[in-house]
C-alpha cells in the first residue's frame, strides 16, 4: 500500500495536505484544477520533492532515505524522457542497464518490449524519426521492461490525439494489470478516469482527497468535484 501519512508539500508559498492511503494493484486517477498541486503529488512520491511535515510510505518503509532512482517506481512524464542521439532500443535499453551493456538475453528482453508495443520495426530509428504516439510507446517500452510495483504518469499522453491517447492509457493500464502494479495517473480527461481508474483522488483547495471510488465520484460529484467537471 502506498501511504500518505499526514503529509505536507510546499512549492514556494504553495502547500499541499495529504493524509491517505492508496491499496496496493489499484489504478487510481488523480484530477483537480490547474495549479492544484497534481505534479506536486506526484513529485513527491516519485522523490523529487521532500515531504515538509509527514512521510510517505510504501510498503511500510518510509521513502524518505530513498533517492528517485531506488525508488520501487517508473514514471512517464510528457516529453517521455527519450535521448535523442540514441536509437529506439537504446532508449529501452536503458531501463534495464543505465550503461547499456546489455547481456543477450537482455537484449532479447528488449526486443520483445518493443515488440509488445508494435515497435520492432523501429529498433534502430533514433527517436526525431518517430510520430508522437511511436514516441510514447518507446517510453511505455521501457515502463514494461522496468515493471515497478509503482507507475506514475503525470499526463504523458496529452499531446497525442484522443484515440491514441486512449490506446497508450489502455497499454500502460494493461502493463500494470499483468506486473500487479500501482498505477497513479495524472489526467485532466474524466473519460480517461472511468476508463481506466477505478478509484480517483480529487487534489483541490490545499488538499489531495482519500480516493473516491471513480464511477461514484464522477457520477455524484462532491462540490469540489462539480465545480472542477463545470456540473
Ligand atoms: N518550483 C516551484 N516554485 C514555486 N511554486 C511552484 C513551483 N512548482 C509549482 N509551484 C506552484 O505549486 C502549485 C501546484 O503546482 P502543480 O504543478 O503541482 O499543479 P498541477 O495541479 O499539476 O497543475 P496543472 O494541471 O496545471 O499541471 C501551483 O500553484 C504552482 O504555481
Amino acid at each position: 500500500m502506498l501511504r500518505f501519512d499526514n503529509v505536507t508539500l510546499m512549492q514556494g508559498s504553495f502547500a499541499l495536505k495529504a493524509d491517505f492511503e492508496i491499496e496496493t494493484g489499484d489504478h487510481v486517477a488523480v484530477i483537480g484544477p490547474s495549479g492544484a498541486g497534481k505534479s506536486t503529488l506526484i513529485s513527491a512520491v516519485a522523490g523529487f520533492l521532500a515531504p515538509t511535515t509527514g512521510k510517505i510510505f510504501w510498503q511500510g518503509q518510509d521513502l524518505a532515505s530513498l533517492g528517485p532512482g531506488a525508488r520501487p517506481m517508473s514514471i512517464l512524464f510528457q516529453d517521455n524522457n527519450l535521448f535523442p542521439h540514441l536509437s529506439v532500443a537504446q532508449n529501452v535499453g536503458l531501463g534495464l542497464r543505465p550503461d547499456l551493456r546489455l547481456s543477450k538475453e537482455e537484449s532479447a528482453r528488449v526486443a520483445e518490449a518493443l515488440e509488445q508495443v508494435g515497435l520492432e520495426a523501429k529498433a534502430e530509428s533514433k527517436p526525431a524519426e518517430l510520430s508522437g504516439g511511436q514516441m510514447a510507446r518507446v517510453a511505455i517500452a521501457r515502463m514494461v521492461l522496468r515493471a515497478r510495483p509503482l507507475m506514475l504518469l503525470d499526463e504523458p499522453f496529452s499531446a497525442l490525439g484522443p484515440a491514441l491517447k486512449r490506446e497508450m492509457l489502455q497499454l500502460v493500464s494493461d502493463v500494470a494489470n499483468d506486473t500487479g502494479a500501482t498505477l497513479l495517473m495524472i489526467t485532466h480527461d474524466p473519460e480517461d478516469a472511468r476508463r481506466i481508474a477505478q478509484k480517483t483522488v480529487l487534489v483541490a483547495g490545499g488538499n489531495a482527497l482519500p480516493p473516491m471510488d471513480t464511477q461514484d465520484a464522477l457520477d455524484d460529484p462532491p462540490a469540489e468535484l462539480a465545480a472542477y467537471l463545470g456540473v
